[in-house]
């Protein structure tokens, strides 16, 4: 549901259209912006310990050890195999839904807390982000297969392109993305970062989470990102995007 990549003189502010006040300044939504401070290397959930394994402060980029458990981890791959489509992007220009060679994977999604496990997963990640559950996108599961890849790409979206003006109205600017890794890859099948030199690799269980907008609300063309080709064995994730208001989008 993403794309587009903007050029460095298209910057843009993170604003919520619903909200009004185009261009300026947004002070009360200004502690809405960081939405991870790491301050030790645990985290006390109510049913775990989550690990913070790496803590990046601008652009907010965070890696999670022990978000899923092995067993949520395969439930939600054998759950999401019977609906598996390929992939779409939104196109900017127009706001249609298209298959492009830049994402080849295929993924599916779930209503929210459309099981108990899906509503586990939603819950812990809005106990540990902070963010209520209603900024949430549907979990989205996505599989690549050998070859397969998502090109580095922007997850928010140009409010100057008019085809974005529909998913916008819907929850506002995205503001962040958590990406859980379902399997360990063969080979390949890294999250990377290139404008920051910064290589995940996949590994079970993780929940790897960046945000998009520094501290003045600015989004951060830092936050440039991919999934590189799986290169051997297939990748398995799960993505929740949050938005800066209550998404009451598609499959709701
Ligand atoms: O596959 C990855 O590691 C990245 C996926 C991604 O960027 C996305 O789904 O928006
Ligand atoms: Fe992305």
């Amino acid at each position: 549901m993403e794309f587009t990549e903007l050029q460095p003189d298209q910057q843009q502010r993170v604003r919520n259209p619903e909200c009004g006040n185009p261009g300026g300044h947004m002070p009360d939504d200004g502690a809405r912006f960081r939405i991870f401070e790491a301050s030790s290397n645990q985290v006390a959930l109510g049913d775990r310990q989550v690990d913070v394994l790496l803590a990046m402060r601008q652009p907010n980029v965070i890696l999670f050890g022990n978000l899923l458990s092995h067993w949520e981890c395969d439930a939600l791959i054998e759950m999401s195999r019977p609906h598996m489509a390929r992939s779409r992007v939104v196109n900017s220009e127009i706001g249609t839904f298209d298959l492009e060679d830049v994402r080849t994977s295929s993924g599916t999604h779930f209503r929210k807390r459309e099981t108990p496990l899906i509503a586990a997963v939603e819950s812990r990640i809005a106990q540990l982000l902070g963010v209520p559950e209603e900024r949430g996108e549907p979990l989205q599961i996505l599989n690549y297969q050998a070859g397969a890849e998502y090109r580095p790409h922007y997850d928010f979206f140009d409010p100057e392109r008019p085809g974005n003006r529909e998913v916008l109205a819907m929850g506002g600017q995205r503001v962040g993305t958590m990406i859980m890794y379902l399997n360990d890859v063969d080979a390949g099948g890294s999250t990377i970062f290139p404008k920051l030199g910064l290589d995940i690799l996949p590994k079970k269980g993780c929940g790897l989470f960046f945000s998009y907008a520094n501290d003045e609300g600015d989004l951060d063309y830092l936050t440039l990102h991919g999934g590189s080709p799986v290169l051997q064995g297939e990748k398995w994730i799960a993505s929740k995007w949050l938005r800066l208001g209550e998404f009451a989008g598609w499959s709701e």
